[in-house]
């Protein structure tokens, strides 16, 4: 496959509200938009790090600087047959795994836009729905919270997963539990907030008849987690602590999660996320999509990857309308029913941009072709 040409463009989109984890507070979405070229097809992938490094240590600078300097140059400059081959190329460099999966993603799109299949069949996928959940972050106080669950559970939400911190955390969930009862799929995510320390907490969380409880402890930790989910009932989830699908089998070799946390930008792109799938579903560990507040590029990549048959749990990717005044697709992503995703039957991601959406929010924009990279 060729690739011709390769743009970047740094977008600013405003959250409907803010957005509050262990770690920080957001207020608007800014990231970029790839585009790769190629024989008269376009694809699209969004980067989804955060402005600042306290998720993981990539920025929307750090990968701007990655996709200059290296990734954009590789892919430019190197025979492509297959989106595998982006990956194949990148992994002499190490990390810097959301600037290589929004560029390996783009050309994920392209692929599947050439050969006039969906990105889901390109990846393999089978289902056609999706069921998904929603992530409520932290609010001023419980209450305020209970009211946001309130709204998510009438849309018809799947998954209730809610942001916890210490001290905003036991009494959230009995708050939950007490007003939606037992039966609500209900998980805490805690962003590496605890330490083996806390374990109390952690004992007393258990009680809740949680379905997971995701990345309680540090981030880069997969001994701790071991020693915890020994000691717990409610399964722990990774997210934070899975890069490769390394990680994956050195987690399931230790038992230090029953469930992983699969974003398509913290593992490094759609081919990764493929083995850490396959990994998993031959262990019988069940997966599921996170998300990264991402755009509707970014959620149609995050559809995509679900249709495959190891994301048993319902992930974190929402309607664009949970997050957004205006997503830049068309059309936007909503429910087909309360709580369903289609899988779109489109080629690629099966999403239009909406340009005029993009040009109002656009930053910065530049573009890249052989004859730049070798200059
Ligand atoms: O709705 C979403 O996109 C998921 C939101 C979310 O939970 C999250 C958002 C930003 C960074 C990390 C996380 C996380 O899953 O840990
Ligand atoms: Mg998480």
């Amino acid at each position: 496959m060729k690739i011709e040409k390769i743009e970047v463009r740094r977008l600013h989109l405003p959250l409907k509200h803010a957005f509050e984890t262990s770690f920080g507070v957001q207020t608007k979405r800014d990231f970029l938009l790839v585009s790769a070229h190629g024989e008269g097809e376009t694809g699209y992938a969004e980067s989804v790090a955060m402005p600042f490094p306290f998720y993981n240590e990539e920025t929307t600078d750090t990968i701007i600087y990655m996709l200059e300097t290296f990734l954009i140059p590789l892919v430019l400059t190197s025979p492509i047959e297959r989106p595998e081959d982006v990956a194949r190329l990148f992994a002499p460099i190490r990390r810097n795994n959301m600037a290589k999966a929004a560029i390996e993603g783009a050309v994920w799109d392209l692929y599947a836009k050439q050969k006039g299949m969906t990105l889901a069949q390109a990846l393999g996928g089978e289902r056609t729905e999706i069921e998904v959940g929603v992530s409520v972050g932290i609010e001023p106080s419980v209450e305020d919270v209970v009211q946001k669950v309130e709204g998510f559970v009438a849309e018809g939400y799947k998954k209730i997963k809610v942001k916890i911190k210490p001290g905003f955390d036991i009494a959230l969930i009995e708050a939950l539990r007490k007003r939606f009862g037992d039966s609500l799929p209900l998980m805490a995510d805690a962003n590496s907030a605890y330490t083996l320390e806390q374990i109390d907490i952690m004992k007393e969380l258990d009680q809740y008849n949680l379905i997971m409880i995701e990345q309680p402890l540090a981030h880069d930790d997969i001994v701790d987690h071991a020693f915890l989910q020994n000691q717990l009932k409610t399964p722990i989830c990774l997210d934070e602590s899975i890069h490769t699908a390394e990680d994956a089998r050195r987690a399931i070799e230790l038992g230090s999660c029953k469930i992983i946390n699969i974003k398509i930008g913290r593992v490094g792109g759609l081919t990764e996320s493929k083995k850490i799938h396959d990994l998993c579903q031959a262990h019988n560990m069940p997966v599921w999509c996170g998300g990264m507040l991402e755009s509707g590029i970014g959620r149609a990549h995050n559809i995509a990857i679900t249709s495959l048959p190891n994301f048993t749990i319902p992930g974190d990717t929402s309607t664009s309308n949970r997050y957004w005044e205006q997503d830049i697709v068309v059309p936007e992503v909503a429910f087909l029913k309360p709580g369903i995703l289609a899988v779109p039957d489109g080629p690629g991601i099966g999403y239009a941009i909406n340009w005029s959406a993009v040009q109002a929010l656009q930053v910065h924009e530049k573009s890249y072709t052989m004859a730049d990279v070798k200059s």
